[in-house]
């Protein structure tokens, strides 16, 4: 288990870390959200003993990273596919770190075959692309069969396969009872591994929620109406269900195509049939009817776009029809912040 308490870490003129307060629970992939520089990667050297906190807490399994009494078999982490020596073979940096940590010999084998690097064990490091490091960073991560792990952006730069391997990793990790805590600034990437999301903009906490409760609270599927009426159609669909929720939308924002005369309105919580239904009981004259949807990428892009410290991205999020929702997710550029 990770327990973060008024986490805050100074770094000359400003908080890469700033009062972050969550923990990351056994059995469950947490996922730590953030653009570029909102803290991540500082967070978990804090929790790693890499850095010192300015102020408050970044517990291992309730204790500090140097008090763990064999912290190798606590907590493994994959921090930069950078990590082993380009002279060395892969087994030669796995067995000076477990003869280091007090490991038995053969689990350098047994990771090697977990990370899928038994064939490419005796090469060296150099000679590695960008997948087979993150390989062997994976495999000195588990070394020591450790029931905390912490993965910072494993799957940058990986091609298709690479990338289900570390899903799928991941995923088996956290359902052996672990507590696997893993970084990425992408929230479609988080989507289809995280259970639990901790989303971080500026070093500040934004949300600390399950998966489930971000998506419902992101997601923003609505119908947009095009109405000479808005009046009437608002007022009975305001009374059919307390949980519809109606807002004024412009004219020159997609309600349609339509410009001139009457209004827009956005619909939350009733589906197009629905809508069209209302309208059509009370009379009121639909002119364009769509159902929009704002994809979660773009809800966290809005979210986090005050945080957003380095680099380009996409701009205020637009809005894409239902069609559109799964054509892919826009990504926020990469930056260097470390
Ligand atoms: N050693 C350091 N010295 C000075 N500033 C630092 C140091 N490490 C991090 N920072 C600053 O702290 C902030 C947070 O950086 P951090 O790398 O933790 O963010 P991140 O969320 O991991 O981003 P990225 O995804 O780009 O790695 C940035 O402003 C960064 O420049």
């Amino acid at each position: 288990m990770l327990t973060v308490r008024d986490l805050t870490k100074r770094y000359g003129g400003g908080n890469a870390v700033d009062g972050l307060t969550f923990t990351a629970e056994p059995g469950r992939v947490t996922g730590f959200l953030g653009p570029n520089g909102a803290g991540k990667s500082t967070t978990m050297r804090l929790l790693l003993g890499l850095a010192r906190p300015t102020s408050g807490e970044a517990l291992v399994n309730g204790r500090a990273y140097e008090r763990l009494a064999r912290p190798a078999r606590e907590v493994g982490a994959l921090l930069s596919p950078d990590a082993a020596h380009p002279g060395r073979t892969a087994r030669a940096h796995l067995t000076a770190k477990a003869v280091g940590a007090g490991i038995p010999r053969r689990r350098v084998d047994e990771v090697l075959a977990e990370a899928g690097l038994a064939e490419a064990g005796r090469k060296r490091v150099g000679g590695f692309s960008l997948g087979m490091r993150q390989r062997l960073g994976v495999a000195d991560a588990l070394l020591g069969d450790p029931g905390v792990l912490l993965f910072d952006e494993p799957v940058n730069g990986l091609d298709l396969d690479g990338v289900r391997w570390m899903r799928d990793l991941v995923r088996g990790l956290a359902d052996e009872g672990r507590t696997v805590f893993v970084s990425s600034h992408l929230m479609s990437e988080m989507e289809m591994v995280a259970d639990h999301l901790v989303v971080v903009g500026r070093g500040r906490l934004i949300t600390d929620a399950p998966l489930g409760d971000v998506i419902a609270a992101w997601s923003r599927k609505h119908v947009l109406v095009h109405t000479p009426d808005p009046g009437r159609l608002r007022e009975r669909l305001e009374r059919a269900d307390p949980r519809v929720r109606v807002e004024d939308a412009s004219q020159d924002d997609g309600a349609g195509g339509h410009r001139g005369g009457g209004t827009g309105l956005r619909v939350f919580g009733l589906g197009a049939e629905e809508v069209g239904d209302h309208a059509h009981s009370v009379g009121a004259r639909v002119h364009g009817l769509r159902v929009l949807e704002a994809s979660l990428e773009e809800a966290y892009l809005e979210l986090t776009g005050d945080a957003v410290e380095y680099g380009s991205r996409a701009g205020r999020a637009g809005e894409r029809t239902a069609a559109d929702a799964d054509a892919g997710a826009s990504a926020a550029a990469e930056g260097t912040a470390d």
